[in-house]
């Protein structure tokens, strides 16, 4: 029994770090991410010095059955994201099982691979909020849904157009519908490795696993969200002056909306804004800030000639008669500046 131990103990360390290395060349040479890449390194090096002779010698890759063994989940790598999960997946399981067989091979070493596996859960946690932050900040177009009959094929196709940050806003919907259609858009965009943040409502968010919340002048306070969502969740605000400029700074907003800049029946009674208001947030936004209001291919430029690098839209996206088109006009304008 003992040499069956040794192999499964020392194939999954070596299976545990392999997985690690993978991670830490990302946090180091993709996000320049020093102390996870210091983690990752860490680890692999206290896993190293569980990885006795003992369990070495053990080793007969001739003789193991499995080395055949593949599914094509593990073969296909569509996005880093993905390669991310799988490598931070196949060192969990290879930690859980080390944690597991090592109890007959010595208890110390079960209870340190234990650890190992929560730093690990710590790392994909910091690495993924790392990289929901990066996405935010690179997404130039940001859409905002409306309540059409076919919401989601219109979201699916923008995002086949390469539309990466999204925004769930229903101001009438029955709370059930509300959820039910959260949650779609949110397994939707994931699917697409975009983010998804839901308009107003902190309960619908959480409830969906959103990447974050956008709250107007009216709606609960950026502290608040955080509280209910976490510190590492996604919280915008809307604003249409200095003073509430300043408070969604002050309040640490993650970016702002800035509109209208036209006013449009899509938020009907909303004057537009003051170009002495642009100005303001040209010179003294500090987080990343959404144009909106009105906004259409036709007027894009003249919204770029005033300082914005970002635009939000909706009826530009959900009432276009070839989303995924449309989307990738506005990215080509957008994307070229
Ligand atoms: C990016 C972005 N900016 C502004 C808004 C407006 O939010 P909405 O909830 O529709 O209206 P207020 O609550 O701000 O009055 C938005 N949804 N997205
Ligand atoms: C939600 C919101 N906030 C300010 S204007 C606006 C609506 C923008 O809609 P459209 O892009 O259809 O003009
Ligand atoms: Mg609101």
């Amino acid at each position: 029994m003992n040499k069956a131990i040794y192999r499964i103990l020392d194939a999954n360390l070596d299976r545990a770090r392999e997985g690690l290395r993978i991670i830490e060349e990302w946090c180091r040479l993709g996000l320049n991410h020093k102390a996870l890449a210091e983690e990752c390194k860490q680890i692999r090096q206290e896993l190293a010095q569980w990885h006795s002779w003992e369990l070495r010698q053990a080793r007969d890759t001739p003789g193991d059955v499995g080395t055949e063994l593949s599914h094509p989940q593990e073969e296909a790598r569509e996005s880093i994201e993905q390669l991310l999960q799988a490598n931070l997946c196949r060192s969990q399981e290879a930690l859980r099982v080390l944690e597991e067989y090592s109890k007959l091979y010595d208890p110390e070493m079960a209870s340190a691979c234990k650890q190992i596996r929560y730093r690990v859960y710590t790392i994909e946690s910091t690495l993924f909020n790392s990289y929901r932050h990066q996405l935010l900040h690179s997404a130039p177009l940001y859409l905002v849904t409306s309540p059409e009959p076919e919401i989601l094929k219109i979201v699916e196709a923008a995002l086949k157009g390469g539309l990466n940050l999204v925004q769930y806003r229903d101001k009438d919907g029955k709370d059930s519908d509300r959820l039910e259609m959260a949650d779609k858009l949110c397994q939707l965009c994931h699917h697409y490795n975009a983010l998804f943040i839901v308009n107003d409502r902190v309960d619908i968010a959480l409830a969906v696993d959103a990447d974050g919340v956008h709250l107007g002048q009216n709606d609960a306070p950026v502290a608040f969200a955080r509280e209910i969502l976490g510190m590492q969740k996604i919280v915008g605000r809307s604003t249409t002056n200095k003073q509430e400029l300043n408070k969604a700074i002050s309040e640490k907003a993650d970016y702002v909306g800035v509109g209208p800049f036209f006013e449009t029946p899509t938020k009907p009674g909303k004057a537009a804004l003051t170009q002495e208001y642009v100005d303001y947030v040209k010179a003294k936004c500090s987080v990343p800030w959404f144009a909106i209001g009105g906004i259409d291919l036709d007027n894009l430029n003249g919204i770029l000639t005033t300082g914005a690098q970002r635009v939000s839209v909706v009826r530009a996206i959900m009432q276009a008669e070839q989303p995924t088109q449309v989307t990738r006009q506005f990215l080509s304008q957008l994307v070229r500046r």
